[in-house]
């Protein structure tokens, strides 16, 4: 058994379990051990009956007072015992659990866990689960893994199957180098692995996660690194002529140009008249302004007869841009064919598509991840545009690039990360940054309320409709989870029916709808025939709707604050003044002080450094702060220390062995060419 070994190998993974465990693009004993647990939980110390209060959970050794009783109701059978003494008592209840009344002698003790809730004069515990003193005692304090899941999928049984393989020492085999591991004081691989899925204690889970952090970080930037060092620059083959054409266009814009977005601008014009191609990432805060300038980018190649293509990150982005584009191009009286290719268009749209990028040589084409399929093949391609590139790594940039011979390469990102860190993450590009936002545009007003003030909230909202806005609500999950008294799109949208008067049009969008149905609420939404979109995070990343002025985020502290951040920027992008209500739902103080960085500040790279100062080492269970820029758990705020240390690595790594040929690195370049496998495969997903 190695990492590459399919878990149907893994003794007790059926044909059945195996497919399940697909769904969590878990297909290999590798991909399982990089399936890293979602957080842990700490069982308590066992506490008396007398002990226990309201709201909490906990774990109670208590002796069974009598013979469980089972009462059918219509719906359901209820077990009912109690523990405990007559003057400290607990009601335990089990919904369809009859079997219970079988597990439980009276007069027997035992531990029972679960949360424990005032009913009346009674406390009761529900569906508690139970154990033997012994086999409690054998897992207190102890971290357990809770993973990611999917139906028919357990915690049991991840966390089985992860202890059956993490038995087999030849599995691994370390691939940094001595020197490297002894510098920054990393733990070993093979222990890192066993310690993030079973830590033994907080220490070592610190140190696990540490080596692990380092390692996607490292492997992430001598990917980059390896590559660039590979590619000598290229010859830039196109013709740009030197003439006033986007100057002209920039005077008949209904708006000027901020200084930031001129300085981006004329530097990709001047790279794409450079004897090199353009290699150039712009980064720039929400709401600042970067779709004008790929489109003037794009529209500058149209003029000079070549295509170009802007592939953004999701479908609704890709069709906003579309959309914005084309009006552009009728408002500016230009003849350039807008050709729009994404999946969910049907097969006749698509090759229709295909067409348009052999029939027109100056097309500007705006898409999806179908941007890169096999079938599509461009005739012309000069500039090739990411937005938000980070969703999707390096490797996909290299295919699109791979459209064209040599074409120019513009990224755009809206992560609001300083300029040190950019130049570590996107080492291979030259970085525009667009550090203004237009001039007239209002800061957003921010309140971070508890949930007493959502009836104020609602009225507020329903004043700003009156007025002509609109608004979106934010809730973290799509549906209701057991156990989760986190707020759910689904029943959001129900509620809000009930509040709001008939003639406000509510709308429900989130990632698990089909693509027509997210496009048709979206469009009916940039239209205000929708006036109140309640949403998962699906909107983070560069819905522009600047009718909308209220953004209401419940659970905010459940969302990091980069993410936070993005979900504001979905507001203030008109001239009205907006507003942005974070509801805490919690009564945690880390949580209050995290959300007072964001009411006092719009500034994303200030926000961003802020919370680094605010974060300790050992803070990192729960929120992942960075929406955009996706590792499986290195943080780039939180873990900006380590994504140093693992650049200075990279760089001395290479300068010593280039080609990573000696024996001692044969491992490491075994690693970097899964992790690129790994890219691949994400890719095509
Ligand atoms: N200089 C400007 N003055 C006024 N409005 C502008 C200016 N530049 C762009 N806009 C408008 O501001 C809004 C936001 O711009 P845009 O969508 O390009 O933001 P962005 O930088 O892509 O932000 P995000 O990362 O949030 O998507 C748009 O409605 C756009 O028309």
């Amino acid at each position: 058994m190695n990492q590459s070994t399919s878990i149907i190998e893994i003794k007790g993974i059926g044909e059945k379990t195996a497919a399940l465990f697909q769904k969590l693009n878990i297909e290999t004993v590798g991909d399982l051990l990089l399936h890293y647990p979602r957080t842990y939980v700490q069982f308590p110390v066992a506490k008396e009956v007398a002990e226990v209060t309201d709201g909490e959970t906990a774990a109670v050794l208590g002796r069974v007072r009598k013979t469980p009783v089972v009462r059918r109701t219509r719906s359901m059978p209820v077990t009912v015992t109690t523990i405990g003494t007559d003057e400290a008592e607990l009601e335990l209840v089990w919904f369809r659990m009859p079997y219970i009344k079988s597990q439980l002698a009276p007069g027997n003790t035992y531990v029972f866990y679960g949360k424990v809730a005032r009913k009346g004069s009674r406390l009761v515990m529900e569906q508690a689960a139970i154990y033997s003193g012994e086999a409690y005692a054998a897992m207190e304090q102890a971290f357990l893994p809770v993973y990611g899941l999917t139906g028919g999928i357990s915690n049991n049984l991840v966390t089985k199957t992860v202890r059956s393989v993490l038995g087999r020492e030849e599995l691994f085999k370390e691939y940094l180098p001595r020197e490297i591991r002894s510098r920054y004081k990393i733990c070993e691989y093979n222990y890192a692995i066993k310690e993030i899925h079973f830590p033994e204690n907080m220490d070592t889970l610190i140190a696990a996660r540490n080596r692990l952090v380092f390692d996607e970080f490292f492997l992430f930037i001598l990917n980059m690194q390896y590559h660039k060092e590979k590619r000598i620059k290229e010859a830039n083959e196109f013709e740009f002529r030197e003439d006033s054409f986007t100057d002209e266009l920039i005077a008949r814009l209904p708006y000027e140009l901020t200084g930031a977005q001129k300085r981006a601008l004329s530097e990709v014009k001047r790279d794409m008249r450079s004897p090199y191609v353009m290699q150039r990432l712009i980064q720039g805060d929400v709401g600042s302004g970067k779709t004008i300038i790929a489109f003037l980018a794009m529209a500058d190649a149209a003029h000079n007869d070549y295509q170009s293509a802007i592939m953004a990150p999701t479908e609704v982005l890709a069709r906003q841009h579309y959309e914005t584009f084309q009006k552009l191009c009728e408002e500016f009286g230009l003849k350039i064919p807008v050709v729009l290719l994404t999946g969910s268009m049907t097969a006749r749209q698509k090759r229709m598509a295909y067409e348009a990028l052999q029939l027109y040589p100056n097309a500007m084409v705006v898409g999806t991840h179908a941007l890169i399929q096999e079938r599509a093949i461009y005739d012309n391609l000069a500039l090739v545009i990411t937005d938000e590139q980070h969703r999707f790594g390096v490797r996909q940039r290299e295919i699109f690039a791979e459209k064209g011979r040599h074409p120019h390469i513009l990224v755009m990102s809206a992560t609001p990360i300083p300029r040190t860190l950019a130049i570590i993450l996107y080492g291979d590009l030259d970085i525009s940054v667009v550090d203004e936002v237009p001039a007239k545009r209002l800061p957003v007003k921010n309140c971070v309320v508890n949930t007493g003030y959502r009836n104020k909230a609602y009225a507020f909202i329903e004043n700003e409709v009156k007025n002509g806005h609109q608004a979106y609500v934010i809730c973290p999950l799509v549906e209701e989870v057991e156990g989760m008294e986190t707020e759910n799109a689904t029943d959001y949208v129900k509620k809000l029916r009930q509040i709001f008067p008939e003639e406000i049009q509510l709308g429900l969008l989130h990632g698990q709808m089909k693509p027509a149905q997210k496009n048709k609420v979206m469009e009916a939404f940039m239209k205000n025939e929708v006036q109140v979109l309640v949403a998962t995070t699906v909107v983070e990343v560069g819905v522009n709707v600047p009718n909308a002025t209220v953004m209401m985020i419940e659970n905010a502290e459940r969302f990091g604050l980069a993410q936070l951040h993005q979900l504001r920027g979905r507001v203030g992008r008109g001239d009205a003044q907006s507003y942005c209500i974070m509801v805490n739902c919690s009564s945690a103080k880390t949580a209050e002080r995290r959300l007072k960085i964001l009411n006092d500040s719009n500034d994303g790279f200030r926000i961003a450094s802020e919370d680094l100062k605010l974060r300790g080492p050992g803070d990192f269970f729960g929120i992942r702060q960075s929406g955009e820029l996706q590792f499986a758990l290195g943080d780039i705020y939180q873990d900006a220390a380590v994504l140093r240390d693992a650049s200075e690595a990279v760089g001395e790594l290479l300068a010593e062995d280039p080609d990573l040929m000696s024996g001692e690195h044969e491992n490491l370049r075994h690693y970097l060419e899964a992790f690129l496998m790994r890219e691949q495969n994400q890719m095509s997903l």
